[in-house]
């Protein structure tokens, strides 16, 4: 058994075009490890290519080219297998609603073959708050209860690897706590755990190992650690008292972006400028400061920096 709870190698789809529409190709030759009992993030833009990969992994989508391994099953080789070790909440939330959550747990575990004495559906319900909504319509039920259902049936059948589809977009704090205090417990018990998200501060928050998609390619995949230290992206926001002159010299490598309110962005490189040579730059423009803050860099500025060192290094 290999240490990775997930291999893929050369993972490329392109989807048929249709009447007038062109072809896409939506991944394209894609490698990527995921270490066993990690967390681990999968981050992109929209349209990068993520839900494609995962509904791949979850034997939703045909793959045009390359291999996928699900707990060292091959997909192709042992589908069953390979389908039986992950589990996948979808980012949609459409369901039955004429099921009960406990029916549509059964129905899941059906689905998957779990014999009945191996059901674990009222201890599921417990885990994901919905012990007393057990019998209820899933039409009756709120948008985050719906969401803690579709957690409930990716477990039914016990998988090693769980993955979750931006199981925070649009989801309340409340909600938010109680998927990521499952999903660490459910990881401290030995799952692998892979979510995709926009955001980078959840992604640093939860995820042992990043990895980047962007049109399709993977460009980055690192420890978290390491991934957002190489970004020395930092922007000063400053709000100057009186409208800031036209001209405003500043430090090489500083870049000035003008913000409909009257703020100046002033986005550096920490390695190379002081926060200090900034200011020094615009006190000395004559602009008096009436206020200052400061902006970390976001998943956007991530792919910015990573997209430029890339270009670079060509
Ligand atoms: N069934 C399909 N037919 C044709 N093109 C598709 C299909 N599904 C996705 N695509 C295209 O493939 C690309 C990748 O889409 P995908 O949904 O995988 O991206 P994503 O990273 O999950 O984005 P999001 O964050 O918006 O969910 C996009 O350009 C999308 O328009």
């Amino acid at each position: 058994m290999s240490q990775f709870a997930i291999e893929i190698e050369g993972l490329t789809k392109t989807y048929a075009g249709q009447r007038g529409v062109a072809p896409k190709t939506a991944l394209d030759g894609v490698d990527l490890k995921v270490p066993q009992g990690s967390i681990f993030g999968l981050l992109g833009p929209n349209g990068a290519g993520k839900s494609t990969l995962i509904n791949i992994l979850a034997g939703l989508v045909r793959k045009s080219a390359g291999t996928v391994r699900i707990w060292g099953f091959d997909q192709d080789v042992n589908p069953r297998q390979s389908r039986a070790a992950i589990g996948v909440m979808p980012q949609e939330l459409n369901m039955d609603p004429f099921f009960t959550p406990r029916a549509s747990l059964d129905v899941q575990a059906g689905l998957y073959g779990v014999p009945k004495a191996q059901r674990r559906t009222d201890e599921i319900l417990a885990m994901i708050g919905l012990s007393d909504k057990a019998d209820a319509y899933s039409r009756t039920l709120s948008g985050g209860m719906r969401r803690r259902l579709l957690l409930g049936k990716a477990l039914v059948h016990g998988p090693q690897v769980l993955v979750l589809d931006e199981p925070t977009a649009g989801v309340d704090i409340e909600l938010r706590q109680m998927l990521w205090q499952n999903v660490r417990r459910l990881n401290a018990e030995g799952m692998t755990i892979i979510l995709t998200t926009h955001y980078l501060e959840e992604a640093e928050e939860m995820c042992d190992e990043i990895a980047i998609i962007h049109q399709g390619r993977k460009i980055a995949h690192d420890k978290t650690s390491r991934l957002i230290g190489r970004l020395d992206a930092k922007t000063l926001v400053i709000q100057p008292a009186e409208p800031a002159p036209e001209a405003l010299p500043l430090p090489e490598g500083v870049e000035l972006d003008r913000r409909a309110d009257g703020a100046l962005a002033l986005s550096y490189r920490r390695g190379r400028t002081s926060a200090e040579d900034v200011l020094d730059a615009v006190r000395a423009a004559g602009i008096r400061i009436q206020d200052v803050a400061t902006e970390e860099p976001n998943l956007e500025d991530v792919f910015l920096a990573l997209t430029r060192s890339e270009t670079e290094a060509a």
